[in-house]
């Protein structure tokens, strides 16, 4: 049962911030005990995951390019999307000045005192604004990190009044920053259609007019025990797709392959994407949303900033239908906010996905 306003704040008493300064010894909220995904300090795997120029998959570039040389990014997408579920993207036209500018008006926001931050505060019960993981029940493990949520389309959804002032540039650069992003996934929609030999708009046309785009802005600042605490618990992302800005220089990145943590490395140019479930359904299971946490690190603080696309949340979405066949049965039904789902089940310790299946 989710826990009142007043008790969550209780368990909260002692802000991350404050403990990271101090650096005080975390409580024992925040120890991750057993994991089914193994200890934090498990081994980490040496398998490193591709990096993909995504600019051969517009089409005014395409058109003077060599078709062998797109069909091949096109079979490294599909093979990437389907064993670890994420891949670096580069060639994405957006440039690493205003990459650098997103983290730069990021990071100033969260060195703001307390104080202004919380004129952002998200409302008990929303999913907007800035705050810490929503407290749900007394066993939930916290999370080292703060986080800032706003969303950016469709633009009639955007609350303004959330948007920080300070620093002053930060909305006209997340603007720009949102837009283009907005682009890279469009763009990466029809090429993960092409790449299963669909038509371009099979994954695209389940998003909607209206499909939605939220980005969180999350803050990891130092922590004492990275031997005991992580910045974000594994999950996956209930997004479509998520693409992530990485800190450009602090990595803290694992996602779960083959059984084992593999680590992520930052590349400054480059933009991470990460399949979220709803793709895993849309795709019939070909695609896969893999599992991610996020390791603390006792020295430095580290940012990052994760843009998630999802359909319209009224929109019935479910797998397209050229991917079932007698060799690939429906593995999911349809379904409707998907959004809510992950949620209520997040809150029970369930894997969303899971009650989706057939
Ligand atoms: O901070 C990161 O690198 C990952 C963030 C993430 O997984 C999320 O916001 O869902
Ligand atoms: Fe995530």
């Amino acid at each position: 049962m989710a826990l009142s306003s007043v008790e969550a704040i209780a368990l909260m008493s002692k802000s991350v911030e404050e403990m990271s300064i101090k650096g005080e010894e975390p409580p024992l909220e925040f120890i991750v005990k057993d994991s089914t995904f193994g200890s934090i300090e498990s081994s980490l795997s040496l398998v490193s995951i591709p990096i993909i120029n995504i600019s051969l998959f517009s089409s005014p570039s395409s058109s003077h390019l060599d078709p062998k040389q797109v069909e091949d990014e096109l079979d490294k997408l599909r093979s990437a999307l389907s064993s670890a579920g994420c891949f670096q993207a580069i060639g994405h036209g957006i440039s690493s000045s205003l990459l650098d500018k997103v983290r730069e008006v990021t990071k100033q926001f969260f060195a703001l005192p307390m104080e202004e931050k919380q004129k952002y505060a998200r409302a008990v019960n929303e999913g907007e604004g800035y705050g810490h993981d929503v407290v749900v029940s007394e066993k939930q493990i916290l999370d080292w990190s703060y986080r800032l949520a706003l969303n950016v389309f469709p633009e009639d959804q955007r609350r303004l009044e959330l948007w920080p002032r300070n620093p002053t540039h930060f909305g006209e650069i997340f603007h720009e920053y949102g837009t283009r992003i907005k682009s890279v996934m469009e763009l990466l929609y029809k090429a993960m259609a092409k790449s299963l030999k669909l038509e371009e708009d099979s994954f695209s046309k389940q998003f909607g007019e209206r499909a939605m785009m939220q980005t969180r802005f999350n803050y990891y600042p130092p922590c004492s025990r990275p031997d005991q605490v992580l910045g974000l618990k594994p999950h996956t992302d209930k997004s479509g797709i998520t693409v992530l800005l990485q800190d450009g220089e602090v990595e803290g990145l694992q996602v779960f392959i083959e059984d084992r943590w593999v680590r992520i490395p930052s590349i400054p140019d480059a933009l991470l994407v990460n399949l979220g479930d709803q793709m895993q359904i849309m795709s019939n299971g070909i695609f896969k949303s893999p599992v991610h946490r996020v390791v603390t690190n006792s020295e430095k603080m580290r940012v990052s900033v994760a843009t998630l696309s999802e359909p319209e949340p009224e929109r019935e979405i479910g797998p397209v239908d050229c991917l079932i066949d007698e060799k690939r049965p429906r593995l999911y039904r349809n379904v409707k906010n998907y959004g809510a789902i992950n949620y209520e089940c997040y809150q029970q310790g369930k894997i969303a996905l899971e009650t989706v299946k057939i």
